[in-house]
């Protein structure tokens, strides 16, 4: 079976700053995969390279069999992802700015799509508000409908939950799984909560200073540092101890 996201020796440096470097990993479609790293670390640019916003300086991508140098207008109308940076228009109320997304991606009914995501993601009362005047955490939910309008099969997703209350990061969680469990999407996931990363991913890849520095399943990488939680290994892991060129857990 084809690989949904193969990243080969992914580098990207702006001047002197590496910002990636040498990162590879592979996801198979259904799968979910999480990148963890301080800040800094390079998760934004690995996830900008995977959506070709970035041209890598080195390295490749392949996202459902296409090479994304060569291909990314097979693949593009595949994915989407949602990202706490990329703002949608102020001045246009959400649901003229989904409206704007269901149709560049050609849905047959632009307009029931969006009162459809509106509904599933609980934010109906929201559509005719101005995109700029919500808060925080509506805006993440915009931003989730926005990523999910073209039912993507590969869904990449920055920081999903930042900014929203407990109860509402936790609902986000569930109707992730749920549309992973309908549509065997692969989800490539970076985030700074550990619970969500535990929760949600197959593999996860730790990131230090551009590079992947630990990898594992959340269960393989507890039992590696003899830790209770993700927290706990990547305190471990930015607080790194180095045995020659061997990364050693803190005790
Ligand atoms: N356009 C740019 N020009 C110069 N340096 C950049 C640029 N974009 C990112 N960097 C640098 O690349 C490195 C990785 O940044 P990146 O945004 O990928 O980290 P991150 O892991 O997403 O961090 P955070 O958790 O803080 O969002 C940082 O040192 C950052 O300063």
């Amino acid at each position: 079976m084809t690989d949904a996201l193969e990243v080969s020796g992914l580098r990207k440096t702006f001047g002197e700053v590496v910002a990636v470097d040498e990162v590879s990993f592979s996801a198979a479609p259904g799968r979910t995969v999480g990148l963890l790293g301080g800040n800094g670390a390079g998760k934004t640019t690995t996830i900008s390279m995977l959506l070709g916003l970035l041209t890598p300086t080195a390295g490749s991508v392949q996202v459902l069999g296409h090479d994304l140098a060569t291909d990314r207008y097979a693949v593009l109308p595949r994915m989407n992802f949602s990202s706490p940076y990329v703002d949608l228009p102020h001045r246009l109320t959400v649901a003229q700015n989904l409206l704007v997304y269901a149709e560049l991606y050609g849905e047959p009914d632009p307009r029931e799509r969006v009162r459809e995501l509106a509904d599933r993601l609980q934010f109906t009362e929201l559509l005719d508000r101005a995109t700029g005047k919500l808060s925080a955490g509506q805006k993440t939910r915009v931003s989730l409908a926005k990523a999910l309008i073209n039912r993507p099969e590969v869904l990449l997703l920055d920081e999903p939950t930042a900014s929203l209350d407990p109860d509402t990061g936790d609902w986000v969680r569930r109707y992730l799984e749920d549309y992973r469990e309908r549509t065997s999407a692969t989800i490539l996931l970076a985030s700074h909560n550990m619970g969500e990363v535990e929760r949600l991913c197959d593999d996860v890849l730790m990131m230090r200073r551009g590079r992947v520095v630990d990898r594992g399943s959340p269960a393989e990488l507890l039992a590696r540092y003899g830790r209770q939680t993700l927290e706990d290994v990547f305190l471990d892991i930015a607080r790194e101890r180095r045995s020659g060129d061997r990364l050693e857990p803190v005790s």
